[in-house]
Parts: C-alpha cells; structure tokens; sequence
C-alpha cells in the first residue's frame, strides 16, 4: 500500500505509537484559565503533551446504514489542514502522545474511543493511495470518522463490536465504504479540547520551554559568553548590553532557550541582555514593563515557535502606545545574538486622526533625536520615507495604507503595528486583505474594545497576527465555533455542553498566549477622581408637545402595527432623538424636506404631519432659544457654573451629530466662550494641532466641541476635566469612547462627567438598553454596529415609543428600588438582575472588564436622589436642579474627590 497523499504520512505523525500510562497521572487543563490572562504567567503549555483523563462521550445518530459525506477530499485536502508547521527540532512535540484509559472503559457499552488514522475510498486496488487524515470516533457498535477540519466525513451504525474494541495501530478495517488504517490512539482530552485536530497533520510549534517568569529577569552573569571559536574572535566591544542589566530597576528582557538560539543564532554569536533604554523605563508604570515583555516575547516568537503576532489589547488610556514606542526603541537597537538590532524599519497603521498623535507620542517619550518617524500626509509621500536612509518608523492612516499599498509593499518593514485594530476583524475587507498581503511577519494588533465577543471576528484578529494558527477559517468553525455556540444553547445536551467549554477552554489556552488585556483599574490610582452623573433633564413644554404629535403619527401607528420593512421605524427614532436635543432640528428636517418636495416621501410626510402647526408661526430656527429644550437649558447652566467654580478648567462637549454641534457651537458664541471643535469634517492635517491647542495650558478655549464618531478613538483631551455627553448613542462603547477621553494619564484635575437624558423620553430607552438585559448584548460592544443593525420587535417599538410625562425617572422606577429619591440613596443588595455582556467563550471567561456597560444593578448601587431633593452637596448638580428630575452619582478614586 502506498502511503503518500495524508499529511501523517507526509510528516509523521504524532499520535503515533502510543505507550500506556494509568489513567490519573496527568492534569486537567486548568478550568480557570482566562482569555486574557496575564500572558506572562500563561506559558503553561504542559497540557498541550499532558493526555488528560475524561470521561465526556458523544452520541452519534442512531441509524441503520452507515452515511459518507463528503467522499472528495484527494486534492484540496492537503491544503485545508491547519497551517501549523512541524519544528523538527523541538523534542518536547516530537514526543509521541501518550494514552490513557477512559473512565467509560468499565462500561462497555458508552466507552468511546479516538484514534487517528488515514483514509481512503475502499477498493480491491492492490497499491492504494491514502486520501487524508482523519479522526476516528468509536462508540459500542457505532463509529463516526471527521476530517481534521472537524466535518463529518463517515458514520455508521451496527458494526460488531469485537471489531471495534481491539482495534490496534497499523490495523486496517473497511467502515462506511472507507478503507482506514489506524495511525494512533488519541486520548479523550485531546478530542474533547480540540488538539487532536490542531495537532491531527503534525503539531503547532508551541514552546513549552519558557516558564513563567517575573519582568525583571536576571541579567546574564557572563553577559558575552563565547561558545566557539569564532565567537572569541567576536568584538568585545560590540556586543556589551547597550545598558546596564544590574543597575535597580533595569527592564530587561527575557533571555532566549536553547530552541530560540537553536533557530536564530545560527553564527553561534555571543549571548547580550536586552535592556530597556532607562530613559524609557523611569516613566513606565509597572503593567507597561510588563506589556513590554509580552510584546517582546510574542514578536522574538518565544512564546510559540514561528509564530510572532501578538494582540495587546488594554482597556483605554493604558498607553499602548508608550508600550509599543519602548517595544520598536528597544528591538531597533537591541537583539538578543551579539547586540544585534533586530528590527530596521517598522510600519504603524491608525486611523487618521491619530497618525499625529503616535509622532508626538514618539517626540513625547524619545525626544526628536532617537528615532525618526516619517508620517504620510497630503504633503508627506510614501516616496520621501523610501529614499530617505533617516526614517526608521513610518506612520500612515488605514486610508493612505489603501492609496500607497503598491509602494508599502517594496519596503521591507520588520514590525507591524495596527493601532485600533479591532477594524481588522473582518477578513474580507480591503484593509485587511491588503495588511495581510505585506510580508512583515512580526504584528502587533493594538485594541482597545473587547475582543472575544464574536468568535468569527476574533478568529480573523487571531488569524491576522498568527496566520494559520487556528487552521483554516472552516475548520476553526467546525472545530471551535460550532461546538462552543452549540453548547451556549438552552437545549444543548450535557455532552455538547461539555465539548464546548473544553473547546472554549482549549481556544483561550491557545489564543492566551498572544493576547494581552489589563483593565482599566490598575491605572486608577494615578489618576484623579473620576465624578459620574446621569441627568435626567425635564423637557420643555414645545418638545413635550411635539413629542405627543409624533407618537400619534401615522407613520408611528404604522410601526407598531409591525410594518418594519422599509425601516419608517428609523425614521420615527431619529425624528424622536432630534427632538430631544432640540425642537428646532426637527423643524430644519421638515423644511428641508419640504424644499426637496419630490423627495418628501409618504412615510416622512406621514410622520411630520401637523407638526409645524405646533411651533409658533413665526418660527425662526436659527433663534432657537435654551428653553425649547430641557437639555439645553441644563447644558448653559452647567457651563455657567464650571465657568464660576473653575474658571481654569475645561469642558469636552460630545455629540454625535454634526447639526447638533452646530447648535452647541451657537450656544458657545451667544455666551462668549471660546471654543475649539473637531468633527468628521476636520481635515486630518489639522485634528492633532486642534487637540495639542486645547491641551496645552496657554489655551484660553473653554470649551471643546467633539463629534464622537469623528474623534471619538484613542484621542487625548486632558486639557478638559469636564466632559459632558449631550446626547445617546446606540451603542455603550461609542459613549465609553468618548469618556475616557479626559479620564487618562495626564489629567491634573478630577474629572466630572456628566450625561444628560432626556425624562420620560426615548433617551433613557437607549439608556436602559445600553445597561439591561435586554439591550444590547455583547456582539454591539462594538464602533461599527449603528442603530440599523438593531432588530426591534414591535413590542420593543411600543416601549421606545411611549412618553412617560408623569415619570421623574423612568430608569429608576425600573430599578425595583424602594427609595423615593427623596435623600440620596444607594442600594447595596444583592444584584436582582442578573446582566452580563454575553461573550461567545462563555461566563467562565469573561474577566472583570471596566469597559462593559453598567448594568442595572450596578446602577442601582450608585448615589441616586431628585432633583428636588433639599441637601445636594454637589455644587454643580444644585445650579441645574431646577431643570432636573433625577440624578444618578458615582465617584470613582473618591479619596480627594470634589
Ligand atoms: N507611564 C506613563 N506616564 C505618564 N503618562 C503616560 C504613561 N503612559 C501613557 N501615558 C499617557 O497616557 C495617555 C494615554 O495613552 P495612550 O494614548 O497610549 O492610551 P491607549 O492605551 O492607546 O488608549 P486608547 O485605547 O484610548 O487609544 C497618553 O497621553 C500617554 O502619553
Ligand atoms: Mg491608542
């Protein structure tokens, strides 16, 4: 028989030849390992070679006759099996797996067992050719045989038993009109966690090597160490640390294994510490040392053999840029083999509005002398950067990476930086496509938002930085994504239940690894005191007015009679949030329609209807008054006050429509504050000078108008300690975006927040959608996900499209909370709602994250009170209570709050 076309036979294979130990003699795989664990400590790869003991089965489909799918395989097969490469040099894979005895062996019956073997379509042909490998599951008298892609590819049902129960290595047997021949025994564990599959054509180069190891290692004691001849004839001189290890307080680098030197110091050149530049390290906070290591380990490909991507993905304002800037300064003049730098050049991708920031972040920590960095603009070409020998960095947006691809392309760039990658997250698209098209091995994923809460959008992150690590994207969906969504449902047996969080488990163990994520509280205590409040304004009597006419409308009727189609729904929610932040949006929306009256289609017309009839005749939209609106009213109040109480400080005033920015902007000019503003319109050019303007101390503008859609990622505003949110977006991490814009390193001042809704109205539906159970779960936790990708069912339209008039707080009466608002009260019972953000890896892996919205429960805990109540201590609150109906508090850091 001739064996040629299966990977195993190909690459051996390493379930081969197994040898017996008892059952007990190896762990579990740690049920408590997180995602994002602290990756320093996650090296604990043992299990990848530890055969585990499990006792979980799988039932197949009872049937007669056996079933094949799929029987074409020859061809494609080969380049479907993950990518994982073989290392024939790392001893500890080529270990040959060991077996242990299920627990099901003392029952007959429901043992199951795994073996690998080779396939191929049966016939009397004397010299046979095997198709591919395959997973072979036996239970009792049934059998099930999958590809390495997790598909089912064979089954069958009614075989004798004795067949089955001593089935050896190297046997062959005819099932399901396959021939097969047993190559190993694979353990339950490695079924159950997924391995089996990964590992099914050879074995993902995983170091096992480094254990976990503290940041600050040793130095080398002899730090040039000559191990041959050549290396004594080595100059000294060159290959001393660049700093000195010893010093206290030096950052240096882990030192590289055997395996590491095996592969990459091929001249056997002398061994030198890679020290962090001092200068760098007296600013970095400890969780930066740490992301430095990480980074380190991941791009050296420490942490796993030839694999060298690496996801940071800290909540906000941790400084992944300072951790990345030291990471390029480092490997730019360091390397672990004679002193030798291991990068040269090194491309960072960000989105436009920040490309000025990571210079300055460069000049920020380096000085202008360290390092060169070149930043694509309209003036500043991809050409300049190639001809110049000066420029080691180059800094371009997603965009001009999209224009200048053909150029990018004949560079060769030693280090890939992707700031707010999550837009990677989607495969097909054509940044992704053309980033992945870019030879640079080493890349580095910079993220901010959550990650793991789409399993197909993490596997294209996953797949970006560590290509092929998951294998292909059909076989990660059968073998991860399949059985873990299948194990979330409330019908899934205990088996699949089972299965999928093995799976889960087994996909964190392997993605932790490269993924780092600190939350957002390990910075706080050098921060100032954060002070939170949700306002819930009273609205004028026009918007109530006008409220009423629009929920009467026909076009409103129509919704809640379940005609959702053609998306009037839309159109009546946006009618409504108008509204909300002033009457005089709304009236511009009609007249513009009216203008345009070919457009003025049936259902605006059906919407608007009677409306203008509500406004006085002589209505100008451009003399908009404060008090047409609740909010607005609130807003010049707050404004006033901070202007009193702290005429030094600043204010971020946020919104997520243009128009309505331009309202905040006249409200500015009619009062005489001077303001600076940044919006989708800004040029990119200019947004950084804009920021670095209201930044600076010198800056006499009060106010900081910011579109958050716009500006509302990795931006520094910290020349504002005040931020206030005038209106609501769908989405939480728009709004948390926008907030941590003032809250972050650097800020002098305690930071007050403020968000204003609108009582009774549509507003606080969002609200309550961004922190109930019902709102907006995990998978919208995310920038791109906007209003239209919500499914609303007509109940949830008859809720957002009721006015609740009499209501002080419509969210607190929801709260189930006993108190009146008449004192300032916190709840501290126990959660009555039970609200998480669903994350597809499961409960078990969701960590701690400040980034989630708050929940209902949580809010509850807050300080809560009327605004009617006598004694507020707050002198902020007590200017505006007049106009408002409740309020919500909480003081982060309260220690010198207030
Ligand atoms: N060790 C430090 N000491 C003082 N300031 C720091 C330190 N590290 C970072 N910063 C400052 O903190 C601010 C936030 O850092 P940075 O912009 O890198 O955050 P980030 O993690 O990229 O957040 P985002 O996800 O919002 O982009 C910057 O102004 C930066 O200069
Ligand atoms: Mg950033």
């Amino acid at each position: 028989m001739r064996r040629s076309a299966a990977p195993s036979q190909l690459q051996g294979n390493s379930f081969k030849k197994p040898k017996f130990i008892p059952p007990g003699k190896n762990p579990e795989l740690n049920p408590d390992i997180k995602l994002f664990q602290n990756a320093a400590s996650d090296t604990n790869l043992q299990s990848q070679n530890d055969p585990g003991v499990c006792s979980s089965s799988l039932s197949f489909t009872e049937g007669s006759t056996s079933e094949i799918h799929g029987n074409d395989h020859s061809g494609k097969y080969c380049s479907e099996v993950p990518a994982v490469s073989l290392d024939p040099h790392h001893t500890v894979l080529s270990v040959p797996k060991e077996v242990t005895e299920s627990k099901g062996q003392e029952e007959p019956g429901n043992l199951v067992k795994y073996f690998s073997v080779v396939w191929c379509k049966a016939s009397k042909k004397k010299h046979k050719k095997w198709e591919g490998d395959a997973i072979l599951i036996v239970k009792g008298r049934s059998f099930s045989l999958k590809d390495l892609e997790g598909k089912d590819i064979g089954r069958g049902i009614g075989y004798k038993s004795r067949e089955f129960e001593n089935i050896e290595e190297g046997q062959t047997l005819t099932i399901g009109g396959k021939e097969i021949e047993i190559m190993g025994i694979i353990t339950s564990d490695d079924f159950n966690s997924g391995r089996c599959f990964q590992l099914g054509g050879g074995s993902p180069a995983i170091s096992n090597s480094q254990p976990a190891r503290k940041y600050l290692s040793k130095p080398f004691k002899g730090v040039c160490e000559p191990s041959s001849k050549e290396n004594r004839q080595y100059d000294f001189q060159s290959c001393k640390p660049r700093h000195d290890p010893n010093t206290p307080n030096s950052l240096v680098m882990p030192r590289p294994d055997k395996n590491h030197q095996w592969m990459f110091n091929k001249n056997c050149n002398p061994l030198v510490d890679v020290v962090v530049d001092p200068h760098l390290v007296y600013c970095l906070r400890p969780h930066q040392k740490e992301g430095i290591i990480f980074l380190y380990e991941c791009v050296m490909g420490m942490r796993m053999n030839g694999r060298y991507g690496a996801i940071l993905a800290d909540e906000m304002g941790l400084g992944k840029t300072l951790q990345c800037i030291s990471l390029i300064w480092t490997l730019q003049c360091q390397g672990p083999y004679g002193g030798k730098p291991v990068i040269k050049k090194t491309l960072i991708v960000t989105p436009g509005s920040l490309v000025n920031n990571w210079k300055k972040e460069f000049q920020k920590w380096l000085g202008s002398e360290r390092i060169k960095v070149f930043t694509i603009d309209q003036s500043h070409k991809v050409e300049e950067f190639i001809k110049s020998p000066f420029y080691s960095v180059l800094i371009i947006s997603y965009e001009m990476l999209l224009r200048s691809l053909d150029q990018i392309k004949n560079i060769k760039f030693d280090l890939l930086i992707c700031d707010e990658g999550h837009r990677l997250k989607n495969s097909a698209i054509k940044t992704t496509t053309a980033l992945l098209s870019l030879s640079c091995e080493k890349r580095v994923i910079l993220t901010g938002t959550p990650i793991q809460n789409d399993l197909q959008e993490f596997f294209a992150l996953i797949n970006f930085v560590n290509p092929g690590i998951l294998g292909s994207s059909l076989s990660y969906r059968k073998i991860y994504e399949e059985p873990i969504i299948t194990s979330r449902e409330p019908s899934s047996s205990e088996e699949e239940k089972e299965l999928g969080e093995r799976r889960a488990a087994e996909l964190t163990c392997l993605t932790g690894l490269f993924i780092l994520r600190r939350t957002q509280e390990i910075i706080n205590k050098y921060l100032p005191p954060k002070i939170e409040n949700v306002v819930f304004c009273r609205p004028a009597a026009l918007q109530i007015e006008l409220y009423r006419k629009l929920l009467n409308s026909q076009a409103v009727r129509f919704c809640l009679q379940g005609f959702l189609e053609n998306s009037t729904h839309l159109l009546c929610i946006g009618a409504l949030k108008k509204l909300c932040n002033h009457p005089c949006l709304l009236f511009n929306s009609m007249k513009d329609k009216e203008s345009s009256s070919t457009s003025y289609e049936n259902e605006e017309r059906s919407l608007y209807k009677g409306l203008l009839s509500v406004f006085p005749a002589d209505y100008n939209p451009l003399l908009f008054t404060e008090n047409e609106s609740g909010k607005l009213q609130v807003l010049s109040k707050l404004l006033a006050v901070i202007r009193e109480l702290r005429p030094t400080e600043k204010v971020v005033l946020v919104s997520n429509y243009t128009k309505t920015l331009n309202i905040l902007q006249e409200v500015c000019m009619r009062h005489g504050y001077s303001f600076a503003r940044l919006d989708g319109q800004t040029p990119i050019s200019q947004r950084q000078q804009i920021v670095d303007g209201f930044n600076s101390k010198y800056c006499s503008d009060f106010i900081f108008l910011l579109s958050s859609k716009a500006g509302g990622v990795g931006l520094n505003l910290i020349g504002g300690s005040h931020l206030i949110l005038y209106d609501i977006d769908w989405n939480p991490a728009t709004d948390i975006q926008a907030m941590s814009r003032v809250w972050r390193d650097g800020q002098k001042h305690p930071v007050h927040i403020y968000r204003l809704l609108t009582t009774g109205t549509i507003e606080e539906k969002i609200y309550q959608r961004q922190i109930s159970k019902q709102g907006l779960s995990g998978a919208v936790v995310d920038l791109t996900k906007t209003s239209e990708h919500i499914q609303f069912s007509v109940e949830e339209l008859k809720n957002l499209f009721t006015l609740h008039e009499s209501s002080h707080c419509v969210t607190h009466d929801l709260l189930d909370c006993e108190c009146t608002g008449e004192k300032d009260h916190t709840d501290d019972s126990l959660e009555t709602f039970a609200v998480s953000r669903h994350c597809q890896l499961g409960p078990r892996h969701q960590k701690s994250d400040s980034l989630k919205p708050l929940s209902m429960s949580q809010l509850k805990q807050w300080k809560h009170f009327s605004g009617d109540y006598a004694k507020l201590t707050d002198p902020f609150l007590e200017q505006i209570r007049e106009n408002v109906s409740f309020f919500f508090q909480n003081i982060t850091n309260q220690a010198t709050a207030i």
